[in-house]
């Protein structure tokens, strides 16, 4: 069956998938009441398409700062861990995936394959030889091995650090207790989590730790430790925003995890607004959660972000297709976004703006 949407996509990966695997990547946190109002989210805010502007050709480009080469899309894989249990190729086949369409690819720390082959993949399939890569990083609780991975990351070639500030503690996530999974199964682990030992063999991966006794102050010190830019993962409070902004981040990432940290946190979209008026064009924004349709994308761009990141959409295509899947789920997100565009009579994101959005009376069931 020829696949139309991601929805297809996502049903032909719960066919494929077992069933514990399909529902770790589809679940949330308790009764997933975050997870569904992400999506929902979008359904509550109606286009305003403006009509006979010439817009033959639509440009996708978005530059998040000065001076750094422009993205070719404002859709970007938000870091999602173990890519190896959708398909065997794993993070190597999405980043190659990524890089044929110029995409950036934000790697979880939580991989299945080590973040320098990641990179090697990645900058071996982009047409500039140069792939845009992130780096997503839980801060450590041990700052050297912390320290360790930025540098690594860094050697690498990846552009940015994503903090991710939503898990003090990991989210509960019903179907995982029902299904018993808790951990990666026998022959996957978290490649770019092991270190050579005394012999130069690569050592057991280390496991993530999370930690509630972290403050603002972690943006301080890993600020130390690198030049990158760092990006914040994880605001959903004005105030945070601000906050993110003394402490003189380079983005700020609108996320709820996906709704699997906190059950009943709001859906991204709704905070997105007031987080774009308080940062008021500081800081590029970026926000994830939810999005499934290329009018998800531009609803976002039109309340404020300056790109939308995409989480388990690319899964589904991993999962069904593997590289060519994830190639396909970007294709029909960027070519419906560009519809979406043309029928707005916009030529370029710079004429995205809150008067083409609108609130629906009528919320979907
Ligand atoms: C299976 C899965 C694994 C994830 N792993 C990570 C991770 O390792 N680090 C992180 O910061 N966020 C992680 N996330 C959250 C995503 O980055 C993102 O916030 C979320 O998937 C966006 O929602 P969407 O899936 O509806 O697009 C994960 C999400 C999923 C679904
Ligand atoms: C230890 C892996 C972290 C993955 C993650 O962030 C998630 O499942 O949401």
């Amino acid at each position: 069956m020829p696949f139309a949407s991601v929805k297809d996509m996502r049903r032909e990966a719960r066919r494929r998938l077992p069933r514990a695997v399909f529902d770790f990547f589809a679940g949330g946190a308790d009764d997933e009441v975050t997870l569904r109002d992400n999506a929902r989210a979008f359904q509550r805010w109606a286009l305003l398409p403006r009509i006979l502007r010439p817009c033959p050709s639509r440009h996708l480009g978005v530059s998040l700062w000065k001076n750094d080469a422009p993205l070719a899309m404002p859709i970007v894989a938000a870091p999602t861990a173990f890519h190896r249990l959708a398909h065997p190729e794993g993070e190597l086949g999405t980043a190659r995936a990524l890089a044929q369409a110029d995409a950036l690819f934000i790697v979880s720390m939580a991989s299945t394959v080590a973040l320098e082959d990641i990179a090697a993949a990645a900058h071996g399939a982009a047409k500039s030889g140069h792939a845009r890569l992130w780096f997503q990083l839980y801060v450590q609780p041990d700052r050297a091995f912390t320290a360790r991975l930025i540098r690594r990351a860094e050697a690498a070639g990846f552009e940015a650090l994503v903090i991710t500030v939503d898990s003090p503690v990991f989210g509960r996530r019903d179907r995982d207790w029902r299904n018993g999974f808790f951990d990666l199964p026998a022959g996957l682990s978290c490649e770019t989590l092991r270190e050579p030992q005394g012999d130069g063999q690569l050592g057991p991966p280390r496991p993530i730790a999370f930690s509630a006794a972290f403050s603002w102050s972690i943006v301080d010190e890993v600020r130390k430790m690198t030049s990158l830019p760092i990006v914040l993962k994880g605001i959903l409070h004005p105030a945070d925003a601000l906050l993110a902004l003394e402490h003189e981040v380079s983005a700020i990432y609108i996320s709820n995890h996906g709704g699997r940290q906190l059950d009943g946190a709001p859906a991204t979209l709704d905070v997105l607004p007031a987080i774009a008026r308080v940062v008021a064009g500081r800081l590029p924004i970026l926000v994830d959660g939810g999005v499934r349709r290329g009018t998800d994308v531009l609803k976002a761009l039109a309340l404020g972000a300056n790109a939308v990141g995409v989480g388990r959409s690319l899964l589904w295509g991993l999962a069904t297709e593997g590289p060519d899947g994830v190639a396909r789920v970007l294709a029909m997100l960027r070519d419906e976004l560009d519809r979406a565009l043309a029928m707005c009579g916009c030529s370029s994101l710079d004429e995205v703006s809150p008067a083409l959005v609108g609130p629906r009376r009528e919320p979907l069931k």
